[in-house]
């Protein structure tokens, strides 16, 4: 199995990535299980003290219901966002927190395409996508260096630093042909595309006729030189099916691509990310789908994760999680965390595939247990 990068690697560290062929990067999935081994040590270097938080589950109601940063559509629900991190739950204390940005589209979308190159995803099908190559992917860009310490590190992850955005996971193929599969309807949808790396799912969402789609990465750098250009090279394609007329979006039309006018994006650590979205509109409208490939690799992160999906899905929403089994090294995995999700009692989990070929993988859906 490969999976590509869409970045150029420095000189001296080429040999340590097969190139396959025109600059694109591959890493089999034996060197990813590798490179995740590396991960747990350093990991614990890292991580502020983290005890796992095991509320009792009548907790969690309290934990959901008090004060908003922006008022929530759903405020008469006991499922009402939260606004602080002690409300987002202890990972938010215990992680080396990210703080969250919204990034603005640039009004030079040339510019978003400067220095990259554009091809087109293979094997897809019934969707066009097209992604970038960054050619100046380099240390120096300012904020973050991640790409170097990714390399020097021999690793696709270091916690707390670098996430795994700048490639493309193997879990995002299987949600997309999932999508196509069982038709899930995007028409009308307000989308999250959580930890979204080259943004492919929420790309997608959009072509497809969502509402609105907001993209999360804890990278800013990923969200600036990843995700942007490649919500960029994909919005001047043509809709498949969209429906989206809204007023707003037509006078928004007159300055950018449509499809760029329904997109937000943002980096930084989940529990700063919902604190930076609940307070960045007044009435706070949740997510009809939460879509998040490779997100549960790092059972530190299960807390904040479960309570990002708590504080940010809509009470008749879902989320479509693609994960593999086992991550081998950090710990996490699909079955540890649906016992995570069945003991806080929030949520119903269903497995929709088991894909069985190489590393074993699994599409899961989660809805909240009691939606009236
Ligand atoms: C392994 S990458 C997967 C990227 C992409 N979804 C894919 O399938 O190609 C994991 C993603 O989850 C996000 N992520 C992981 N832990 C996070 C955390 N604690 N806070 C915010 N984002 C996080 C990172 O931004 C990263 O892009």
């Amino acid at each position: 199995m490969t999976f590509q990068f869409n970045f150029t690697i420095e000189g001296h560290l080429e040999n340590e990535i097969t190139p396959l062929g025109d600059g694109v990067l591959t890493l089999d999935s034996s060197k990813e299980s590798s490179a995740l081994e590396n991960r747990k040590g350093k990991q614990k270097d890292r991580k502020c003290s983290t005890e796992q938080s095991d509320l009792p589950q009548n907790h969690l109601w309290e934990y959901a219901s008090v004060g908003n940063a922006g008022a929530s559509q759903d405020t008469d629900t006991p499922l009402s966002a939260t606004n602080s991190s002690e409300d987002l739950g202890p990972c938010a204390k215990q992680l080396c927190l990210t703080v969250a940005k919204e990034h603005a589209v640039p009004k030079d979308l040339k510019k978003v395409l400067e220095n990259k190159a554009i091809e087109m995803l293979p094997g897809l099908q019934h969707v066009n996508i097209s992604v970038v190559k960054n050619i100046l992917l380099k240390e120096n860009f300012p904020g973050e260096n991640i790409v170097s310490k990714s390399l020097s590190s021999h690793s696709d992850l270091i916690p707390g630093v670098y996430e795994g955005g700048l490639k493309i996971w193997e879990c995002t193929f299987d949600l997309l042909a999932y999508f196509t599969k069982a038709r899930v309807k995007f028409s009308g949808k307000k989308v999250l595309d959580l930890g979204c790396g080259s943004g492919l799912l929420g790309i997608t969402a959009f072509k497809r006729g969502a509402k609105e789609i907001h993209f999360q990465d804890y990278n800013s750098l990923v969200i600036d030189e990843v995700t942007l250009p490649n919500v960029v090279s994909n919005s001047t394609l043509e809709d498949e099916e969209n429906e989206g007329n809204e007023p707003d979006i037509k006078r928004c039309r007159k300055s950018k691509p449509q499809e760029l006018c329904k997109c937000r994006f943002f980096s930084g650590e989940w529990a700063e990310f919902c604190k930076l979205v609940l307070s960045s509109e007044k009435l706070f409208v949740k997510y009809d789908l939460i879509l998040t490939s490779e997100t549960i690799y790092n059972p530190d992160y299960y807390s904040t994760l479960h309570q990002t999906f708590l504080t940010l899905l809509g009470k008749n929403g879902r989320v479509l999680l693609a994960s593999k089994a086992h991550y081998f090294g950090v710990g996490g995995g699909v079955h540890l965390f649906q016992k995570f999700v069945e003991e806080r009692n929030v949520f119903e989990t269903r497995t929709l595939e088991i894909i069985d070929e190489g590393l074993k993988r699994f599409l899961i859906e989660l809805t909240f247990k009691y939606s009236s």
